[in-house]
């Protein structure tokens, strides 16, 4: 049986995708993201309800208005948004356990949702470190590695309030990534 959601939560660059890119790569059935509601045109070859939800805009702020959305946000003129039917969806339709990638006000939204999810925050071994690894990723430029580094010291304090069920410091990969499945398998079994 698919477990509970889980949420993976901690700063940019401290290594989420890492961890699980590995985790899915390892249990290639296991898991799942859940499918995001857009109102952009579907790209040659993309289908609906699988590479995404494809909706109209009116449709789009109708579920807004309903509270149907743990997250949205607007790009490029399109409205991207994950719903908490579409989480439901990976354990009711596909039988996996859904993953979602978020941040610090994505959990803060799913905590006032019925999905019951367990909640796993990644920390950088110290904020010195989370910056070479910004650095080190050549995908930010010096204003987004400020940023994202502000954004990290907000994620941390939250953290420290006890909002997640477990802490995992990604210092070393092996001890982290043995850690995360840990924590992942406790209840999913
Ligand atoms: N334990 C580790 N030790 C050293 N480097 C690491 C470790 N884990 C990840 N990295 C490196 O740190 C960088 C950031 O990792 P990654 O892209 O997985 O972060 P992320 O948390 O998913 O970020 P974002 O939220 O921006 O997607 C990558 O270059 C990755 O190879």
């Amino acid at each position: 049986m698919p477990g509970r959601p889980i949420v993976v939560s901690g700063p940019s660059g401290t290594g989420k995708s890492t961890l699980l890119k590995r985790l899915f790569k390892e249990y290639p059935n296991k898991f799942g993201f859940s499918v995001s509601n857009t109102t952009r045109k579907p790209r040659p070859g993309e289908k609906d309800g699988v590479d995404y939800n494809f909706v109209t805009v009116d449709q789009f702020k109708s579920l807004i208005e309903e509270g149907a959305f743990i997250e949205w946000a607007q790009f490029s003129g399109n409205y991207y948004g994950t719903t908490v039917a579409a989480v439901k969806k990976v354990a009711d339709g596909l039988k996996r356990t859904c993953i979602l990638d978020i941040d610090m006000q994505g959990v803060k939204s799913v905590k006032k949702t019925d999905l019951n999810a367990r909640f796993l925050f990644v920390a950088p071994p110290s904020l010195d470190e989370l910056r070479k690894r910004l650095e080190g990723r050549g995908t930010e430029t010096d204003d987004s590695v400020k940023q994202r580094l502000a954004a990290a010291k907000r994620e941390m304090d939250f953290a420290e309030t006890g909002a997640h069920d477990k802490i995992v410091v990604n210092d070393d990969l092996e001890k982290a990534y043995k850690e995360l499945k840990k924590f992942i398998f406790a209840e999913t079994v």
